[in-house]
């Protein structure tokens, strides 16, 4: 097969390259080993987020007791796994994205490809020749500690707990990111038994500290049991139930969850063949998406941060600098959120990566229960907003907005990282009462 370009790797970014070239007039082959769209449709953020609604659900159920009369919650699992089943993943089924694809006029091709030379793959029993290049898109897969004995077990991944037809009464999770998180509360608001084994000191370790200590506090107060610093020395699986040795303690459990991190297989993809590092742990790029000359990467295989809006703004700079376009990446303002509740929003840098960086930092923090609006909100208010501000330069380099709504919030921060919108500009605004996004008008007053 000969085109312009192939597409190794149908994630969310992947897919858009794929499409807008073809749309643009160029001979395009995808190539996907597993599903069209990635991990986030079938696997991760859309039957994760609908797991969490659910959860939050039941939790602010669980909360008007202590705002408007009496409430009695049962939990049906069923009607969780059913959405994933029907409405995210169509049975993780990908018939209607294949079709998207080849009526956009890409050449799909079902397999793993592997580069054997310089804009030539194999696929299977098929070679293909890409006479402009090729863009990599291969994503992560789950990476699984060598932690005695867990090998053979019926241990989850992020992939088989999506397909959870019921919630186990126990669950261990190793693992405190913001995949552990995320599926902690879900489980634990849903009745199991969760402990969360984390090895970093704190939860988020990539967030602000404050926010990995709010998080642990609220795990605490759910009845989850948090271990941090802590260590699974050895698994084991009696064909019932697992064994989780944690640092000399015994946890038994009816699932083991791991959350450890993700890794890609860059030997298997073969990039060497243009000269790449195949035992490194991602694929470094140019701001322009290139790894070698013919060859991009884009999404969590670059290392700049495992986030589908980070997979599609990369899939737009590439294309562009495939069609002759100047373009060029700014990570200044990447905006994240673990949707834990409360939520954990982050954009640009925290407090100690901007003193790594050598800025004349200014931190200025407010509590949101101590806000109008958290104050009326009461029960489940608990967040806080945290700017961190160069001096020099007067303004926002970095913020985080943990709180009932902080992914939310946190739109307004990240419109002051990105646009570097003068510190104080933002001073004088007005912010709207009583909203949670007003408590930034109070951290802005505390900066110091
Ligand atoms: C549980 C969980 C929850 C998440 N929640 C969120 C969230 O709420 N918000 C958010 O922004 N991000 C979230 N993420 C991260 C998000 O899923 C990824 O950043 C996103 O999928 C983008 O990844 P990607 O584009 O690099 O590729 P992926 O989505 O990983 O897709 C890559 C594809 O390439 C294919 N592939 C790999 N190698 C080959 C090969 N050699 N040949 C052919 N095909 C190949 C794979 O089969 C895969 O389908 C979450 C992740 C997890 C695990
Ligand atoms: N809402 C979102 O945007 C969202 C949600 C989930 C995941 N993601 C992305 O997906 C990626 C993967 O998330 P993740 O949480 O799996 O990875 P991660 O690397 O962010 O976190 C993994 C955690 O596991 C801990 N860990 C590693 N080895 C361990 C061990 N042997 N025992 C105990 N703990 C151990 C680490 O300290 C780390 O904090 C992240 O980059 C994240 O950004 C995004």
């Amino acid at each position: 097969m000969r085109v312009d370009i192939a597409v190794v790797g149908l994630g969310p970014g992947g897919e858009q390259v794929a499409t807008r070239l073809a749309g643009a007039g160029l001979r395009v082959a995808a190539i996907e080993a597993r599903l069209v769209g990635g991990e986030c449709p079938y696997y991760a953020c859309v039957p994760t987020k609908m797991m969490i609604r659910a959860a939050h659900a039941l939790a602010e159920a669980r909360r008007v007791g202590e705002l408007a009369g009496t409430a009695e919650v049962h939990t049906d699992w069923s009607m969780v796994s059913a959405r994933i089943r029907d409405e995210a993943t169509d049975d993780w089924d990908d018939a209607v994205a294949v079709e998207r694809l080849t009526k956009a006029g890409v050449e799909f091709v079902r397999g793993r490809a592997r580069i054997t030379g310089p804009g030539e793959l194999v696929v299977g029993d098929t070679t293909i020749h890409a006479e402009r290049g090729i863009v990599l898109n291969p994503g992560t897969e789950p990476a699984v500690p060598p932690i005695d004995g867990l090998a053979g077990t019926p241990f989850w991944t992020n992939r088989e707990a999506v397909r959870a037809k019921a919630v186990p009464g126990e669950v261990v999770v190793v693992g405190g990111g913001p995949v552990g998180c995320e599926f902690a509360q879900v489980f634990g608001r849903f009745g199991a038994r969760v402990t969360v084994v984390q090895s970093a000191d704190r939860l988020l370790p990539r967030d602000e500290p404050e926010a990995g200590e709010l998080i642990a506090e609220q795990f605490a107060a759910e009845g989850i049991d948090v271990r941090v610093g802590a260590k699974v020395t050895s698994v084991s699986h009696d064909g019932g139930a697992f064994s989780v040795t944690v640092d000399g303690d015994t946890v038994k459990a009816g699932q083991l969850l791991i959350a450890t991190g993700r890794r890609t297989d860059l030997k298997a993809l073969g990039v060497g063949a243009y000269g790449l590092d195949e035992s490194a742990k991602g694929i470094e790029v140019d701001r322009r998406m290139r790894a070698a000359d013919g060859l991009w990467a884009i999404g969590d295989v670059t290392g700049e941060g495992a986030f589908t809006h980070m997979s599609m703004y990369q899939a737009g700079i590439a294309v562009a600098d495939i069609l002759g376009e100047p373009a060029s990446a700014d990570y200044r303002a990447v905006p994240r959120v673990t949707f834990t509740d409360p939520e954990v929003g982050a954009v640009g840098l925290t407090e100690a990566q901007a003193r790594e960086r050598g800025v004349d930092v200014r931190v200025g923090s407010t509590l949101i229960p101590s806000s109008s609006r958290g104050w009326i909100h009461k029960v489940g208010n608990d967040g806080f907003i945290k700017l961190v501000a160069d001096a020099g330069r007067g303004v926002l380099v970095g913020a985080t907005s943990v709180g009932p709504a902080g992914g939310e919030v946190l739109g307004a921060l990240a419109v002051a990282v990105h646009a570097e919108v003068p510190v104080d500009s933002l001073r004088g605004m007005i912010f709207a009462y009583p909203t949670f996004h007003r408590a930034i008008s109070a951290a802005l007053d505390d900066l110091a």
